[in-house]
């Protein structure tokens, strides 16, 4: 998907919101124990009640790599099953030297078709290349993250600037609006995310920290939204973990309703016209 069609998307649904499918054997409803996959059982069932909620999925790799080849069995029928034209991204945050690179750039927009992947950008340069030179794919490149060891390395101040500074004013040279987006958390100060916001100005940012992690919607919509909103804020078990009955993927759609009417909201706030 180019970023013409991201943002008509997110126009049509008037919504940002991507849901994570953080899928853990341990937390779904029992009743899908019986099923031959109960990972996918769970998804698809997620998946249908919520894709006219939501523009893109997310899968977190590491909930499907944990259980080996199951595992990749249920992502593989995951990412099958969601709709054409739902932007879906693989969670993996990958990086290595150029050429082991380029077969996870393979694993995940090719065999597996993703739009999108998650890159660590630890290994530079040539680490993250690899991943930008596929048509029409995006790389999703950590920047400033959500969790509370982003101060161990990404707040450190270096030569001036904060280090994730650093990483998002590289990136900006690595790749393009069209092919490059950042993970932003929202847990980090609206300050912060607005001269985030600031300093790049026309990439999109996914943010998780939504939800679970306490993370607001209304700050970084009113501190990041660029002139095509420019975001898709994740939320994973605040929606999908909703409720653990029968009528689970009821209250997954409710939970997601309840994000989306929100940003319908911040949509026409910020555009008269979208
Ligand atoms: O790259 C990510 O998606 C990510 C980056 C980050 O800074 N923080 C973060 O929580 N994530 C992921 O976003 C999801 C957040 O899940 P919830 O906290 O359950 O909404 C998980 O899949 C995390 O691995």
């Amino acid at each position: 998907m180019n970023r013409q069609e991201l943002v008509n998307l997110i126009k049509e649904k008037q919504s940002y919101l991507c849901i994570g499918l953080d899928t853990d054997l341990h937390k779904i409803p029992r009743h899908l124990l019986s099923y031959p996959d109960p990972i996918f059982a769970f998804n698809k069932a997620i998946i249908d009640a919520t894709k006219d909620l939501c523009v893109s999925y997310k899968i977190n790799t590491a909930f499907y790599e944990c259980m080996g080849i199951r595992g990749w069995e249920s992502l593989q029928r995951t990412v099958e099953y969601i709709p054409s034209g739902l932007f879906t991204i693989a969670d993996a945050k990958r990086g290595d030297i150029g050429n082991t690179s380029t077969q996870y750039a393979k694993t995940f927009f090719e065999t597996y078709k993703f739009d999108a992947v998650t890159v660590a950008p630890y290994m530079g340069r040539d680490s993250v290349l690899p991943f930008l030179s596929f048509h029409e794919k995006w790389t999703i490149m950590l920047g400033l993250t959500s969790n509370e060891g982003n101060s161990d390395f990404q707040m450190q101040q270096m030569g001036g600037e904060y280090l994730y500074e650093k990483v998002l004013k590289a990136g900006m040279t690595w790749g393009t609006p069209d092919n490059l987006m950042f993970v932003i958390g929202a847990t980090n100060d609206p300050a912060q995310l607005a001269h985030i916001r600031k300093l790049v100005p026309d990439h999109f940012f996914l943010v998780p920290g939504v939800g679970a992690q306490g993370g607001s919607l209304q700050e970084i919509s009113a501190n990041a939204m660029n002139k095509d909103c420019g975001l898709l804020v994740n939320a994973s078990r605040s929606i999908i973990y909703a409720g653990n009955g029968e009528d689970f993927a009821q209250d997954a759609r409710a939970a997601a309703q309840e994000l989306q009417r929100e940003m319908v909201e911040y949509l026409e706030a910020a555009f008269a016209d979208i």
